[in-house]
């Protein structure tokens, strides 16, 4: 008679690869969106979280793509059905992160990068203890205001808005598993995919 192996250890979902959350977080105007984009054509087998937000389109900037671009109303209730792994407001305008596709994509094994404000940043880290979050600091605070007028984008309002609250942020920079200074585009990019992929 033939005796089949028992087999013990790993369930067969434990077998399945796992990717890994990332977190790109640091102050408005720093980088993050421009170091993010040559990341991903670079490197096409990293996943992109789109986000959701409540803030109007910039010109030039695509539904689906940039962001899914909704209501207050829809944000809300997207909300309380707890559609969001983190979500923050910013600058008067709310920001989240899809629930479903972000897990969807870890399970099968993707490194899953989100751009994402400090409250956001801090949400995750709470919640999700194995995310691997990286700072990304300006070379000086002078340089990050020229960057965020000199993107040429927002109302002087929302640029003040923006200034203001990238010094709450800076100061949480320590927070974060690893602290990258965005000076030499180039250099900062080599460091992030030094963090990921060794
Ligand atoms: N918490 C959270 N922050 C987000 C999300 N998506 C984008 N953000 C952040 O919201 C802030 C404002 O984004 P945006 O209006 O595109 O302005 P920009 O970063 O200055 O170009 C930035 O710090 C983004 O990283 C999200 O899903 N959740
Ligand atoms: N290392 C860098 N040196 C000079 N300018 C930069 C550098 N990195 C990004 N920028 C510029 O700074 C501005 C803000 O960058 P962006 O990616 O939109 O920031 P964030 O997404 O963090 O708000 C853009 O005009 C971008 O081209």
């Amino acid at each position: 008679m033939q005796v089949l192996p028992i087999h013990s250890g790993a369930t067969t979902k434990e077998c399945q690869p796992h990717g890994k959350l990332i977190v790109l977080t640091g102050p408005s105007g720093v980088g993050k969106g421009t170091l993010m984009q040559t990341l991903l054509q670079r490197h096409p087998e990293l996943y992109y979280s789109v986000s959701l937000t409540t803030r109007s389109p910039r010109p030039g900037e695509t539904n689906g793509k940039n962001y899914y671009f909704i209501s207050r109303s829809k944000f809300e209730q997207l909300v309380a059905q707890g559609e969001f792994l983190e979500w923050a407001e910013f600058a008067g305008n709310y920001y989240g992160t899809p629930r479903a596709t972000v897990l969807d994509h870890i399970q099968s094994g993707k490194l899953v990068m989100l751009e994402i404000e400090l409250e956001g940043a801090r949400q995750i880290r709470a919640s999700f203890p194995s995310a691997l979050s990286i700072f990304i600091l300006p070379p000086t605070f002078s340089e990050l205001e020229k960057r965020i007028r000199g993107r040429g984008q927002d109302s002087e309002e929302s640029i003040v808005r923006r200034l203001h609250r990238a010094q709450t942020e800076i100061e949480a920079a320590d927070e974060f598993d690893i602290q990258i200074v965005n000076n030499d585009f180039e250099t900062a990019v080599k460091e992030i995919e030094a963090v990921l992929f060794g």
